[in-house]
């Protein structure tokens, strides 16, 4: 069970570098004005959570981050490199930001093992016996590794997401990012899930994670940044959202989602 009681921890040195940087971030899709100059600074080891209501751009935003969706203006770089639009740094780009979404998006015929040794072979060129290594160790950290031999089907879905986690991670990626990770899961799996990602964040795993799982913003975020409308209205530390939200679309956003 994710313990909600507990303080998040301390917030990352204001002065430590910045990791993903978005500057005057714009996107339309059509005339909706999606990301609308949208300013974003996540430091190195610090776990930012996005909330907002539907159709407020936190997916596009995270989309945009590894370029599955391109910018029509501003800037975003990953440890102080402009993002690449395409190419091979493209895909080192992607190898650097691991994605995990709401559907897992394993590979069905393969075993939980080659889905999480596949892509270390692949994009980053390590060696089979090494590629199998770490990810043993991975499934260890994300509690499969006994279902290591088995097919995605044969897993329940909060089993199937801690490998797409693992699978993520075995690209020594420098940033995490979640898409509502446990919005398509059971509820009794939600918390094995987000147990995984607190592990993650004590680690000092830089995250950006979007999620409407409060306990897991209380518990592991260092910021909460709350989108309406395409645009940034909000962030704080999560015990000042939630308790003393300055603006009035965030007050009314929490009462509706808490009092779901
Ligand atoms: N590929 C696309 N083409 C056109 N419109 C899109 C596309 N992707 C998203 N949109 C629209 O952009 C807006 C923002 O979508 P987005 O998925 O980023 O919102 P969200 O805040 O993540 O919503 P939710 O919480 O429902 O997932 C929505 O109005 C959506 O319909």
């Amino acid at each position: 069970m994710v313990d909600t009681s507990a303080a998040p921890p301390a917030p990352t040195d204001q002065t430590s570098d910045a990791l993903v940087e978005l500057r005057g971030v714009d996107k339309h899709f059509g005339p909706l004005h999606v990301l609308q100059h949208i300013d974003l600074t996540v430091r190195r080891g610090e776990v930012v959570v996005i909330i907002g209501p539907s159709g407020s751009g936190k997916s596009t935003l995270c989309r945009t981050i590894n370029r599955l969706e391109t910018i029509d203006s501003g800037t975003i770089a990953l440890d102080g490199q402009p993002l690449p639009a395409e190419g091979r740094a493209l895909a080192r780009l992607r190898a650097d930001v691991g994605m995990v979404f709401q559907s897992f998006n394993l590979f069905a015929h393969k075993t939980v093992l080659e889905n999480v040794t596949l892509g270390q072979i692949k994009a980053k060129g390590v060696k089979p016996a090494k590629a199998r290594e770490i990810a043993l160790d991975l499934l260890d950290r994300v509690g499969v590794r006994n279902q290591a031999d088995k097919l995605p089907a044969q897993l329940s879905g909060g089993q199937q997401q801690r490998v797409a986690i693992a699978r993520a991670l075995a690209m020594q990626p420098k940033v995490m990012l979640f898409d509502e990770p446990t919005s398509a899961l059971d509820p009794e799996m939600i918390n094995e899930v987000l147990d995984v990602m607190v592990g993650l964040a004590r680690d000092g795993m830089t995250m950006i994670v979007v999620t409407h799982e409060m306990g897991f913003a209380r518990k592991a975020a260092n910021r909460v940044v709350f989108m309406d409308g395409g645009q940034i209205v909000e962030e704080a530390d999560p015990e000042t959202f939630f308790t003393a939200p300055k603006s009035d679309r965030a007050r009314d956003f929490l009462s509706k989602i808490l009092t779901h």
